[in-house]
């Protein structure tokens, strides 16, 4: 079985023999090895054989296009600002962010009523009379006037699901580390219990007057430890920078499969092991090009610490760490919490 499809570009890594019982120890090594290749060469692969239903793919893409067209003043009854705390949900009108310099900001007053780039952030739930709730990143969830099976229960149940992918790729990031470090394979097992997971569901609208420094998402790396994203079929915008040939190369859109990153705190967990690769989102001005995504990031359980795990450095935080990179980022507010 091969588990890896490179055509030049962002390798295809089935991890299908990860999840089976019957599979050999020999196809389980050569997932492993796919992905260890993937993410030290472009820290980004597409994912398949993941065992998740595709009417669960298209679902909740069913539930965000409902969110994202409801009138104005409904998705502001779930704006940030109602967030409880610092627990960072609800919605996002489009945002002034401005990444790079001699890059216009991600968002520029729309001539017309059509927006680009809104978001909707889920986390976990959190419920209001916890002890923790209103802390950063934690807190309970805003919802919409929405019929709760259309959109609740068809987030939570994503969510839910991307939390065991998660647990799986980080084990399978574990096991292809170098042998020397001597990596139990449980040791960022942590990082998966009661982990901070904001949930992106992104809407790019078209862009009037295209202008070439504009982007639907400038150039970033995401702070989490990995990113799973769900890009809609039949659009196209993803973009990975490569440094050895100095070129963006496109992500593409697979049907059934996601895209995993690395972030920021991975490649500092790895001692750069595990590359954070620059990526970024181009939008296009037809009328009728919309592009709907989903960014789920494990950024992991907030009081996870360790050292990298060749032994190097000094102890990480996880809620430490991402609330840096926060901070460092304009707006305090980066693509990815
Ligand atoms: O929408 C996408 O395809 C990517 C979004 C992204 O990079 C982010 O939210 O960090
Ligand atoms: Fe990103």
């Amino acid at each position: 079985m091969s588990s890896e499809k490179s055509e030049g570009g962002i390798p295809t890594v089935d991890i299908g023999a990860i999840l089976s019982p019957t599979a050999t120890e020999a196809d389980r090594r050569q997932v492993v090895e796919a992905v260890r290749y993937a993410s030290t060469t472009f820290g980004f692969f597409n994912l398949v054989g993941h065992g998740i239903p595709r009417a669960q793919l298209r679902q909740i893409f069913e539930s965000s296009k409902l969110f994202f067209a409801l009138p104005e003043e409904k998705r502001r009854d779930v704006h940030v600002g109602q967030a409880l705390g610092r627990s960072f949900r609800g919605w996002e009108p489009p945002l002034i962010q401005q990444h790079q310099e001699g890059v216009l900001p991600d968002t520029k007053e729309p001539k017309t009523d059509i927006t680009f780039f809104e978001t909707f952030i889920i986390g976990r739930e959190v419920p209001a009379d916890d002890p923790e709730a209103g802390t950063f990143l934690t807190g309970p969830n805003l919802w919409p006037d929405l019929p709760t099976e259309d959109f609740q229960e068809v987030i939570l149940a994503y969510q839910a699901r991307m939390v065991e992918l998660a647990r799986v790729v980080v084990r399978i990031l574990v096991q292809g580390l170098p042998e020397a470090w001597g990596c139990p394979p449980d040791v960022l097992d942590g990082l998966t219990v009661d982990p901070a997971i904001p949930m992106r569901m992104l809407h790019y609208g078209p862009v009037k007057e295209k202008d070439p420094r504009q982007f639907g998402v400038a150039a970033h790396t995401d702070f989490s430890a990995i990113t799973i994203l769900l890009q809609q079929p039949g659009t196209e915008g993803l973009q990975v920078w490569y440094p050895p040939t100095d070129e963006w190369i496109p992500v593409p859109v697979s049907e059934d499969g996601f895209v995993i990153n690395i972030g920021d705190l991975m490649q500092q967990y790895t001692a750069g092991y595990y590359r954070s690769a620059r990526h970024r989102v181009i939008t296009f001005s037809e009328e009728d090009k919309h592009r709907y995504s989903v960014a789920f990031f494990l950024d992991g359980n907030l009081q996870f610490k360790t050292k990298a795990l060749d032994g190097s450095g000094t102890e990480i935080v996880v809620g430490e760490y991402v609330y840096s990179c926060l901070n460092r980022t304009l707006g305090a507010r980066g693509p990815s919490l």
